[in-house]
């Protein structure tokens, strides 16, 4: 190798580790970071799937745009909900979110740093700060190995969290903290039930003691009776780890339990976000006004008076996607402006002057406040 190639290797590598102790340390004083501060900060951020034709040449003929420029910040301590249908892009960006898919473009921030790009020790010490709980208990957990290894197993790559000796006491714990009994340490998964299993993978997400869980979906593949212990149980383990949440789902009553604010996402982008009751109840989004009024309601006679929004054709291609605003073409306010300009995510100026609740981020020109769901009868 030669000699400037050295050079450049180990300059990196110190650089590099230079990286890792200063998150390493900032992780470490993480109770100094402020309640309500962004922990993380996701700016156009993009995931573009490269689409081929032949065998051997493998020609570009295009992009399937899974993510194509979502900006949000998840803030210390709160539950951050994203919602949207199927195939909108809201797995991908988890993924991105955990490094197990490398963004096209944009910056995803931990406390400051663009951690986007990180690799080595670096990457290696934010990874454990950032950790995934599954969408489907029945094939996230290996069949073949003990429940005690499943959620050990994070220390292989970790071992400083938890030294040899110390591992099954730690995996005992981490048991009893999910509500599992600490003697099934030696079972396998088929002897677990499907809301056991998930309290495994939520275990398993904790052994490295992260600051930030992301969820994708924790509890679709769930019967509904036992949807609602899971959720009480990340609620609990949020306050008693100081612990931030991103929650998926494309259920919006879900998310209300959990969320303290919500993102709508759309064929690749974030459309709408706030609190949750400037989502709930003062959405200016056509999309969120139509999600919201599929959401089911208990009360019959407030059923009957609800305005419903039945939306016309498929979600577009994402290989091919509408342009101007993805959402026009199903979309009864459109006009010509929604097919040439891309609404930015931002306050109406219109709403941005009266300052009331309908002020929020919204991706629209003609964002207007609607109620879907009367206030009594929130999901
Ligand atoms: N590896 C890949 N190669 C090509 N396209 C992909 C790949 N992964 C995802 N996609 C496409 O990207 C789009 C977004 O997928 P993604 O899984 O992020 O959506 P989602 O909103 O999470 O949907 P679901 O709820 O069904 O998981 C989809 O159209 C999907 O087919």
């Amino acid at each position: 190798m030669p000699h400037h190639d050295e050079h450049g290797t180990r300059k990196e590598a110190r650089e590099e580790g230079r990286q890792a102790r200063k998150l390493l340390a900032r992780a470490q004083a993480g109770s100094s970071y402020a309640a309500g501060e962004p922990i993380l900060e996701v700016r156009g951020l993009k995931k573009h799937y490269p689409l081929t034709q032949g065998v051997v040449l493998k020609r570009h003929v295009g992009a399937v745009k899974a993510v194509d420029g979502v900006d949000f910040d998840l803030r210390q301590g709160e539950t951050l909900g994203i919602v949207g249908e199927s195939g909108c892009g809201k797995s991908t960006v988890a993924k991105m979110l955990v490094h197990l898919e490398e963004p096209t473009a944009g910056a995803i921030r931990y406390k400051g740093e663009d951690i986007s790009k990180l690799s080595g020790r670096a990457l290696k010490a934010v990874r454990r700060n950032i950790q995934m709980v599954f969408q489907d208990p029945y094939t996230s957990l290996n069949p073949r190995m003990t429940v005690g290894d499943i959620i050990g197993e994070p220390y292989e790559i970790h071992p400083e969290v938890a030294p040899k000796g110390s591992r099954r006491q730690r995996v005992q714990e981490l048991l009893d903290v999910v509500g599992l009994n600490p003697e099934y340490i030696n079972r396998y998964p088929h002897q677990f039930s499907g809301g056991q299993r998930q309290r495994i993978g939520i275990a398993r997400g904790l052994a490295l003691r992260p600051e930030i869980i992301v969820a994708d979906e924790p509890v679709s593949a769930l019967d509904v009776s036992v949807q609602a212990q899971v959720i009480n149980l990340l609620d609990q383990l949020q306050s008693e780890f100081n612990l931030s949440y991103v929650f998926i789902a494309h259920d919006l009553s879900i998310v209300r339990h959990i969320s303290n604010r919500v993102g709508v996402m759309y064929l690749g982008r974030v459309v709408e976000i706030g609190s949750d009751e400037q989502i709930y109840e003062h959405p200016t989004h056509p999309y969120t006004q139509a999600l919201l009024s599929a959401v089911p309601v208990p009360n019959p006679a407030a059923r009957e008076t609800r305005e419903r929004i039945i939306l016309v054709g498929d979600v577009p291609s994402p290989a091919n996607p509408p342009s101007g605003c993805h959402f026009r073409t199903r979309c009864w306010k459109a006009r010509d402006k929604c097919a040439v300009e891309a609404p930015e995510l931002a306050v109406p100026a219109w709403f941005a002057a009266e300052g009331g609740p309908a002020a929020h981020d919204s991706a629209c020109h003609f964002a207007e406040e609607k109620q879907i769901v009367p206030s009594d009868e929130r999901p």
